[in-house]
Parts: C-alpha cells; structure tokens; sequence
C-alpha cells in the first residue's frame, strides 16, 4: 500500500510517502511557515531528486495541496496521479484515556481530539486542522489517527497517577499520559535485529532525545512508565522547555514577575531548558561548538542536561528492577556523542559501558556501543515514527476491507 503521512504542527506539516511492501519512503519533506510570509515547501524522493518551493501558504489545506501537487509533478516521478495513494495516516499527539491504539478517524473520533485540545492546546489544534485539510483534499481515502500517548497506555496507576487530590484525576482526567510513544514503540521494535531472544523478555529504557525529549521504561514488551506527563512539558530538560522543577516556582515567578498564564507557559515552553540556560541556542550543535570555545554557560546547560538524563537512567533501572538495553534516539541522541558519553559516564557501576571508539563512529546506522563486556547493551538507533503511521494506517485499513 501507498501511505502518504502527516505530522501537522502549528505552522508546519511534515509528510511522507511510504510504500509498506517494500518499506520504501517514495518522497519526504515538509511545508514550513504555514500562514507566513515566504513559506517555504519541499521535498526529496527516493530517486534522488528534489525540490524547494518559496510561496505563500495560507494554511494547512494549502499546504496539503501543495504537497500533493508536488507528488504527481511531471519532473519528480513520485506518483502518477492521487489515485496512487491509498491512505493518509495521521500524528496525533494527545490521545487521552480513549485511545488506547491507532483507529479510522471518523466523526466522532475528530469530536473526541477535540475534547482533549484543552490537553494539549499546542499540539491537538493543529493535528486536527490537518486532518480536516487532508480530508478536504483527499475526501474519499481512509485516514486514521496514530497517537503518541497510545503506547503508554500500559502505564500502572502508580506511574501516572499524580500525588494531587484524586478528585482531579476522576473528575478532570489529570493524570500522567506520556508522549513520543510511537518512537519509542519503534526503536524497542528494531531490537529484533540484535536479539534471539523474545524481546518481551527484556528490560529496556529509550531515550528519545530530539527538540521535545523523553525517556520510556519498557517491561514485558510494554510501556511501564515514561518521562512525560500530563502534557510534554515534564521530565528531561528539552531545547525550550524545562522538564522538571519545583512547581512551587511557577508560582513565585508569576507573582514576581507579574506573568499572566500564558506568558508563565511560554516561559516554561519556549524559553527555558538548553536555551534559557545557556541564552544561546536549544540547539546541541551550537552549544557543542560554543563549548569548544570554552563557553561557561553552554557547558552549564549541556552538563545540567545530561545530567538529568543520567538521573532517568537510575529511576529507570530501579522501576525495572534491571536494565538489559539502552537505546539512543532521535536528533541529539542519534548524533551528539558528546551527550551520550556525559550520560553513560560514572554509570560503569551499573554494568553500563560505553565503547568510546564505537560512540564516536559517525554512521547512520542501527549500531551496538557498548564494550563487549558491558552487562547493559547500549544502542543508537535513528527513530521512524512515520513508520509506524504507515504501519498502523495499512493493518487499520485492511481490517476495514475484512
Ligand atoms: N549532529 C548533531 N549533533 C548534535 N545534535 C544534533 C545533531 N543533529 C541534530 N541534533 C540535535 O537534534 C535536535 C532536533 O532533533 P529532532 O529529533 O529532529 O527534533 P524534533 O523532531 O523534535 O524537531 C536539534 O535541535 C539538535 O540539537
Ligand atoms: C510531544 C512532543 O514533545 O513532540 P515533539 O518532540 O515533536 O515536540
Ligand atoms: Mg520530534
């Protein structure tokens, strides 16, 4: 089957078209600046060519449009005509305690995303604006809803439960939910390829460390507990945002300070973290660079970072009671090094041994790095969350058809 998917943000979409028979990504890219001046809308097929696009792009309808154009673009090859595409498969971020798994979307389905917007008011809005887009212009195909908290539906009570009057858990559904779910369900999946063993019976924790970051605790095959929360602002310290803190500080600064509520959100969301810290970039790259020039506060921010990381490792390995592997995911832990050495760092006592040579390899590959003698297998191992969209979207699919 040919799936086209969509990772609607607030201003950008990032799509792919994969063909499930062979795995193949036919064409990948992104709109970006949706509703700005110079939107900018490309794509990369997997014949090698590509194409960048500088346009006005009002919104998402017109950036699904776009894409689509671009697919059966005479130059590029990707696809004939819109007939060639048999599904469309959604992200959706916040599922909340209906959606244990991925399903066709349908009116009620739109109704309930919607119900949980007040959730996640950055991310849910602009999944289902691209829904509604997606069916506009692709109003007689399937499309179905892959959640990122599905895969932590697992979670016992004592993990997502919050020590708050209970009241607010069963009137409000306040609790713990977890996010990224589809990565890490797929990185744990790819463990396959170094295991003979039945992978449920392993004891794993994935770090899926990009712009938004978190870490999951698997057992039995499934999620047990997870770093995110109620909303993906929890757990590690992110680009932007600050993961945990005393919440007894929100208050404080707000009094100080006179924030209203949105401005204490975007404090916690867009300025905190790598970026708040160091006040020179959320990006890894550039504080690794700034380190090399012997940047106090980029070191400070890097160190704080991984040391949070590290701490996770520990609460981890105790839930567990053990740990067989650690993964690496996602933009920082498949590609900085640096990170992953200042986390493993002083956890040799735990069995966790980095083979330093091995961590230094630039690859893009699925690869082992620990020592030989390491007792926890530590792994990179890229994430594709797409994949497991397209996955979930053609088993969605074809049970319809039964
Ligand atoms: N070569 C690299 N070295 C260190 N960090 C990197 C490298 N490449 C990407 N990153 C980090 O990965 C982050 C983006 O991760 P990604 O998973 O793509 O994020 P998202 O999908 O949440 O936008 C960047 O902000 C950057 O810090
Ligand atoms: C849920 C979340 O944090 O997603 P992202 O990493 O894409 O921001
Ligand atoms: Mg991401």
């Amino acid at each position: 089957m040919k799936i086209l998917t969509l990772n609607c943000g607030s201003s950008s979409v990032k799509y792919q078209l994969i063909d499930t028979s062979t795995g193949e990504k036919l064409a990948k890219g992104s709109v970006e600046r949706i509703g700005m001046a110079q939107s900018i809308l490309s794509i990369s097929t997997s014949q090698g060519k590509s194409k960048k696009i500088t346009k006005e792009i009002l919104d998402h309808t017109m950036a699904i449009d776009g894409i689509l154009h671009l697919m059966v673009d005479k130059e590029l090859k990707v696809i004939s005509s819109y007939d060639a595409i048999d599904a469309v498969g959604h992200r959706v971020v916040h599922g909340g305690e209906e959606f244990k798994a991925s399903c066709l979307i349908t009116n009620e389905v739109k109704e309930k995303i919607k119900e949980n917007f007040k959730l996640a008011p950055l991310h849910n809005p602009p999944n289902l604006r691209g829904i509604e887009a997606a069916q506009r212009v692709l109003s007689d195909k399937p499309h179905v809803a892959v959640f990122d908290t599905a895969f932590h539906s697992t979670m016992p009570e004592h993990s997502y439960i919050y020590p708050i009057p209970y009241i607010f858990y069963k009137k409000y559904k306040i609790r713990r939910y977890g996010f990224h779910g589809s990565s890490h369900r797929y990185v744990f999946s790819r463990l396959k390829n170094f295991y003979d063993r039945d992978l449920k019976e392993l004891k794993v924790i994935t770090a899926h460390i990009g712009n938004g970051a978190s870490m999951c605790a698997i057992k039995d095959g499934v999620s047990v507990d997870t770093s995110m929360g109620f909303t993906p602002l929890e757990g590690l310290v992110m680009g932007t945002r600050s993961g945990d803190i005393d919440p007894a500080l929100i208050l404080y600064i707000m009094e100080l300070q006179e924030l209203s509520k949105q401005e204490a959100d975007s404090l916690l969301n867009k300025h905190s973290g790598l970026i708040g810290i160091s006040g020179i970039s959320s990006d890894v790259r550039d504080l690794e660079e700034e380190i090399q020039n012997n940047s106090y506060r980029a070191k400070l921010a890097l160190d704080i970072y991984c040391y949070r990381i590290k701490k996770y490792i520990g609460a981890y390995a105790a839930a567990l009671g053990g740990v067989d592997a650690l993964v690496f995911t996602a933009g920082v832990g498949e590609n900085s090094s640096y990170v992953r050495q200042k986390v493993c760092e002083g956890l040799e006592f735990m069995g966790i041994e980095l083979d330093h040579e091995k961590n230094n390899e630039k690859s893009k590959k699925e690869r082992k790095i620990s020592t030989d003698k390491s007792k926890v297998d530590i792994f990179v191992i890229p994430t594709d969350e797409e994949y497991i969209i397209a996955i979930d979207t053609e088993k969605i699919v074809k049970e319809k058809k039964e």
